[in-house]
């Protein structure tokens, strides 16, 4: 059982005639995504917004019609998948290093959907290295403040060189240990001047869907939940 498709399928059952859609990015979104270019193919008129690259091509390889990100205003709704959930619904985002582009898209969309199997829910945030995207200006600098943090940071690479993100930043994973209070360290990375953004999603989900290996779908309504 494929338990991210899921997962992804039942919260594109959300999505309505009209709406503006943010499309998600990783392996769970890419399920959201492909049931969304079905539903278009049977007659759905949307358009989307893509966190990514990657995901602006699939919608394109799949006929979703795309909005010019300078033009967006308000998103309806976004599906997006994530590295891990906490109890309070807190996410930890950023594996495939999408996550400025993410949050901003979440941050502004009315209802923001989260798709995950049942590995990503954990207790506390804090097992999955957490992303920091930072300017690749003096990166040295951002890091060493990132390291008065006590979280043993590693600049990402990729096929031997360092990862560059859709905006041209680099991404550091950084390794807190269990978070007990995921909101102060989020104000705390943020504070630090090179800090782009970082992958704690604070109170941000309006829903959590979870898809179980044996077929089960559970949705989980959180906080910032309008609807
Ligand atoms: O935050 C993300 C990308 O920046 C992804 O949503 C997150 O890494 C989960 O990916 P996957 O669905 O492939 O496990």
């Amino acid at each position: 059982m494929n338990s991210k498709k899921l997962a992804a399928e039942k919260a594109v059952e959300f999505i309505e005639d009209g709406m503006t859609v943010g499309l998600g990015t990783g392996s769970t979104a890419y399920w959201a995504i492909q049931k969304i270019g079905e539903r278009i193919k049977e007659g759905l008129s949307i358009q989307a917004a893509a966190s990514s690259v990657g995901s602006e091509d699939l919608a394109k390889q799949l006929g979703i019609p795309l909005i010019p990100l300078a033009n967006l205003d308000l998103i309806d709704i976004t599906i997006d998948g994530a590295d891990e959930v906490d109890n309070n619904l807190n996410l930890i985002k950023g594996g495939g290093g999408a996550l400025l582009r993410e949050k901003i898209i979440a941050s502004n969309s009315k209802k923001f959907i989260v798709i995950i199997d049942e590995s990503k829910q954990v207790d506390q945030l804090g097992r999955f290295r957490l992303s920091v995207e930072i300017v690749p200006f003096a990166s040295n600098l951002t890091i060493n403040k990132l390291r008065e943090l006590e979280c043993d940071p590693q600049v990402r690479s990729l096929n031997n060189k360092p990862y560059i993100t859709d905006n041209g930043n680099l991404i550091i994973d950084c390794d807190f240990g269990k978070i007990p209070n995921p909101e102060a360290l989020n104000g705390q990375i943020n504070l630090i001047p090179g800090v782009v953004e970082n992958g704690l999603f604070i109170q941000m989900a309006s829903l959590v869907v979870v898809g179980f290996n044996d077929g089960a779908v559970k949705a989980y309504p959180g906080q910032s939940a309008r609807t």
